[in-house]
């Protein structure tokens, strides 16, 4: 049986109750993508590793995968991987290499599409990524950088370049996004036209399939199509391969057809960066409410990301202001969280972590304590028979193991299907996924409450528990006496599917 050591340390020490159900996520970039510095946020409760492929090249993004790989194979750990794609929206280039650059309040830039020589820029010059940019810009465009950190008016137009007022003060980061806006509208242009999967984002996609990532986000997705389009590819090129597909949700095309979207992915992200740039900033929050509430009706796993504790990028804790926002994505009961910059280059990665964690823990713990589980209405999901019985037996489970405050739900699943449902009801206790397969305990890994296990099954159920009972025992993660709810998907001839009350002999 494999499990990591953190879950077993954390269970071994505080017992089910307090194990963590919100799932955190780290993106990977230079502050954080040693093997040692890997081990540290594995150790602090990483659950998925994030690339994203606005920077650094294949060579990096295939060295931190084998990275995390060699972390799992040698350390029990399941940390899952994401790959994110760039996207064929409009951005900044490197800054000629410099980490972050100020720009100065009436300070004068030029945003350019010329290239330079040895990628060496002139003093207060910004490449953009999209040629059309000097064709498509107006003299008085606002250019709103990283979704209004920074901003900028247009003042004047020479061939290539723009030349700009910044108007708003503050940090200029490498491959940052830039939106154009005119007389308070997103200026859409050509820029619409590009497809949200772009050639690059192919190649990427390719090399994520070789190495075998766990999910593929998609960003700036537009429409449902474009999620089944790359489902199908996915499915043709790796059959029964098991790379699952996120709809990043960031602009202002995708609020229009998102539940169409949502319905048809794997998975969706709350990507605030962005979002925040494409729709009036205060709408976010009910914009977040909004596709987390839908994403727990669709049984979708959701994201909540972006500028959670962007302060830790620079110091060593939060605002009172970002422990209140992490706190709400948890009462939402999102499935996990993501930290950006703060772990990719910020100076205090695994103390950015641990404080995700711990307010976790806490919101989670006020929440049982107060008993203010939502009882939001979950609608059936399925007309198949099979998957019927599944739901069914899962909001059961669910509601047997809260009302007989058992320690524990158990679940075997060959694909996950089953424990992504007990998920879904966001029980009291923890849940307990034992599965075959290393890629569907990596993937679960993602999902709020849920503690993956590899197991190798028999068909009897019977001796599955008698064996998960006799190894939890041992290795000192329960004891007699102990209650648990246990379910099935694993059928039989004659049984279908199960559900037992245990009391652990
Ligand atoms: N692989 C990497 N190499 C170098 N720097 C990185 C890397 N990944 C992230 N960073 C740095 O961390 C910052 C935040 O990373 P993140 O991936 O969250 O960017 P983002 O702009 O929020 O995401 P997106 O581009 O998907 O909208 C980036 O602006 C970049 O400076
Ligand atoms: C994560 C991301 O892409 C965003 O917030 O824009
Ligand atoms: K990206
Ligand atoms: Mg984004």
């Amino acid at each position: 049986m494999e499990i990591d050591s953190v879950s077993e340390a954390e269970l071994k020490e505080n017992g089910f109750r307090s194990t963590r159900r919100t799932k955190l996520i780290c993106t990977i970039g230079p502050a954080s993508c040693t093997f040692e510095q890997l081990e540290a946020l594995a150790m602090g409760g990483m659950n998925v590793a994030r690339l994203n492929m606005c920077h650094g090249t294949r060579e990096w993004h295939r060295e931190v995968i084998r990275n995390v790989r060699k972390l799992n194979s040698e350390k029990g750990f399941s940390v899952a991987i994401m790959m994110d794609t760039q996207g064929s929206e409009i951005h900044m280039g490197d800054l000629g290499g410099a980490s972050s650059l100020k720009a100065e309040i009436n300070q004068e830039w030029t945003f350019t599409v010329r290239t330079f020589d040895g990628g060496v820029l002139p003093e207060s010059t910004c490449v953009v990524n999209y040629d059309g940019f000097a064709e498509d810009v107006k003299v008085g465009d606002e250019l709103v950088i990283d979704g209004g950190m920074v901003r900028f008016e247009v003042v004047e137009k020479f061939g290539p370049d723009a030349k700009c007022k910044c108007t708003d003060p503050g940090r200029l980061l490498p491959r940052a996004n830039l939106t154009i806006w005119r007389e308070g509208h997103l200026v859409r242009e050509r820029n619409a036209m590009l497809p949200t999967i772009s050639s690059k984002d192919w190649i990427d996609i390719d090399f994520g399939l070789a190495e075998g990532v766990d999910f593929i986000a998609i960003s700036f997705v537009k429409t449902a199509d474009v999620i089944k389009h790359l489902k199908s590819y996915i499915t043709a090129r790796s059959p029964g391969g098991s790379t699952s597909v996120f709809a990043k949700i960031e602009s202002s095309d995708s609020l229009k057809h998102l539940e169409d979207i949502i319905q048809v992915a794997d998975g969706a992200m709350v990507a605030r960066g962005d979002l925040g740039a494409q729709i009036p900033l205060e709408q976010v929050p009910s914009v977040q409410h909004r596709i987390v509430h839908l994403c727990r009706q669709l049984n979708k796993p959701v994201i909540v990301a972006s500028q959670l504790l962007e302060s830790m990028i620079e110091y060593p804790t939060p605002t009172r202001a970002e422990v209140a926002d992490v706190s709400e994505a948890v009462r939402q009961r999102g499935d996990a969280l993501m930290l950006s910059g703060e772990s990719a280059m910020g100076l205090y990665p695994e103390k950015a972590l641990s404080v995700l964690r711990t307010v976790s823990l806490r919101m989670e713990r006020w929440c049982r304590e107060e008993k203010i589980h939502q009882t939001i209405r979950l609608p059936e999901l399925s007309t198949a028979l099979h998957e019927r019985i599944s739901e069914q037996i899962s909001i059961s489970a669910a509601q047997m193991a809260n009302k007989l405050e058992a320690e524990a739900i158990f679940v075997y699943t060959r694909q996950g299907y089953m424990a992504t449902l007990l998920s879904r009801c966001r029980p009291d206790c923890p849940i307990f996924a034992f599965t075959e397969t290393k890629s569907v305990r990596q993937r679960l890994n993602l999902q709020w409450g849920l503690i993956p296990f590899r197991l190798d099954f028999s068909d009897d159920m019977e001796s599955n528990l008698r064996r998960t009972f006799a190894l939890l025992k041992a290795r000192g993660m329960m004891k007699q006496g102990d209650l648990i709810v246990a379910v099935s998907d694993i059928s039989t001839a004659d049984m279908l599917q199960s559900i037992q009350v245990r009391k652990i002999p």
